[in-house]
């Protein structure tokens, strides 16, 4: 590979620090953070000796050993704390020890919504905001990991960022209570009940599909998305006390994808009736007034401003890619220890009734205002089914545009085969059993082995 020019794998420069994977032992002070960057070809494998070291606010068990693979990640040391570890691509001369500068304001941050929750029954409905890669994500999943530590909260972990996958596949909003410990070794935070028996208790995300990849690509499906969201989270809140009152943690896309009049902030702080807000990052005065005043009306006090979060990493987009790539992987194959067995079904083309949302940034001809969250009729042929990542909708499969973008989600499936002689398609499913007689959704995701 390094002889053709041009031909760069991103791991190579993971790999070009040689390590002995020879076990080592590390000390890390009390309030430092270990920065790791794994690649999948060089795993990392961590035992904590002694000392309380958590990642993203979940503590590691002692004499546990932990894998990592293709994951960027902080171990931070709440204890001074001796661990093991073990990997082909790191150097004990080369590790990136540093003091976690941010660490106090999360916890800061964590009793004041603990307070929240010990005041009412309505618990805290947090936003948390920032510029991209600012460590909103890693700030959500250690607010909720802090939740659940001491009392039997079940905090609802909303991300409103499609080109995460957290408990689902790339593409999707979705809410999820977190109901028990998550899984440090996971990007996607852990497993969903669609794995079936997971180590881990699996949690069981209500997840509504955008389809695209980027939000401006088709805002107001985004918000129809958001909105069919939100209203699944009112009845979830009025019937389930306990959620109610650990409250809502909601993760958003990047400040620079929302309208710069912070409409777009004002529609999803109606939404999910936020009552509190967070900005990570360093902006302006009159920025943070201005988003303050738009805030206002949902928030009695003032917006909460956070530095960038100590450890979190501008991420390329290789990285980003790969881990929605093994969000899809994890969806239909399972991981390393829950390994699943998805079903290739064989259709007919005219089985098939495929929908897809409209995209105004690919196809600037499209009328933005003739119904943009009306989906589009797909004709199936390889050009652009090959390889696609679908959704299976629960509206049947002759049903009308409008009643197949209302419809709540069965799952999703994969195209891995299109025959174009024989008009027949290998789908992907994961249970056993045709594929359901329902209207399909294209999304923009597409995965090859
Ligand atoms: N201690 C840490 N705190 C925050 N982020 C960390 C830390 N250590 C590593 N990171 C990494 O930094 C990267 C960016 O963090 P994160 O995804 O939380 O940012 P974000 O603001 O949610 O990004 P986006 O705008 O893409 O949604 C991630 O890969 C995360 O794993």
């Amino acid at each position: 590979m390094e002889a053709l020019p041009g031909l760069n794998d991103s791991t190579q420069l993971a790999n070009t620090i040689e390590g002995d994977n020879e076990l080592h032992e590390l000390s890390i002070a009390q309030g430092f953070e270990w920065k790791i960057e794994v690649s999948n070809d060089a795993p990392l494998t961590v035992e904590v000796k002694s000392g309380i070291a958590e990642i993203f606010g979940t503590e590691l068990a002692t004499d546990k050993e932990y894998v990592f693979k293709n994951y960027k990640f902080s171990i931070y040391c709440v204890e001074d704390v001796v661990l093991s570890w073990r990997c082909s691509a790191l150097n004990e001369n080369n590790l990136s020890i540093t003091a976690n500068t941010t660490a106090k304001y999360v916890y800061n941050l964590h009793f004041a919504l603990e307070k929240m929750r010990s005041s009412s029954f309505d618990g805290p409905r947090i936003l948390v905001l920032g510029s991209q890669d600012s460590g909103k994500t890693a700030l959500c999943r250690t607010l909720c990991s802090y939740a659940i530590k001491f009392k039997a909260y079940q905090p609802l972990y909303v991300n409103l960022n499609p080109t995460q996958a957290v408990f689902s596949p790339p593409g999707c909003v979705a809410a999820v209570p977190i109901s028990a410990i998550l899984d440090v070794q996971c990007s996607t935070w852990g497993q969903s009940m669609t794995s079936g028996a997971t180590q881990l208790h699996s949690k069981q995300p209500i997840v509504k599909n955008f389809g695209l990849e980027n939000i401006s690509e088709n805002k107001p499906l985004y918000f129809e998305m958001v909105d069919q969201l939100a209203s699944n989270i009112t009845d979830r809140l009025r019937n389930d006390s306990l959620v109610r009152r650990s409250g809502s943690i909601i993760d958003t896309s990047p400040l620079n994808e929302l309208d710069e009049d912070f409409s777009d902030l004002e529609h999803i702080a109606k939404q999910f009736k936020i009552n509190a807000a967070v900005i990570l990052g360093e902006y302006q005065q009159d920025f943070l007034q201005r988003i303050s005043q738009k805030l206002s009306q949902f928030i009695g006090v003032h917006l909460v401003n956070l530095p960038t979060l100590s450890g979190a990493i501008k991420l390329d987009d290789i990285y980003r890619r790969s881990l929605q790539r093994s969000a899809i992987r994890e969806y239909f194959y399972g991981t390393d220890t829950t390994v699943l067995s998805p079903y290739a079904v064989g259709v007919d083309y005219q089985d098939i009734a495929a929908w897809k949302p409209k995209n105004f940034l690919e196809n600037q001809d499209l009328d933005s205002d003739l119904s943009p969250t009306e989906l589009s009729p797909v004709e199936i042929d390889p050009s652009n089914i090959q390889h696609a990542l679908v959704a299976i909708s629960y509206a049947p499969k002759r049903s009308p545009s409008a009643d197949v973008i209302k419809a709540p989600l069965l799952g999703f499936a994969l195209v891995t085969e299109v025959n174009e002689k024989r008009r027949k398609v290998r789908i992907l499913v994961p249970v056993p059993g045709n594929l359901p007689s329902k209207a399909l959704i294209l999304t923009s995701y597409k995965y090859l082995e």
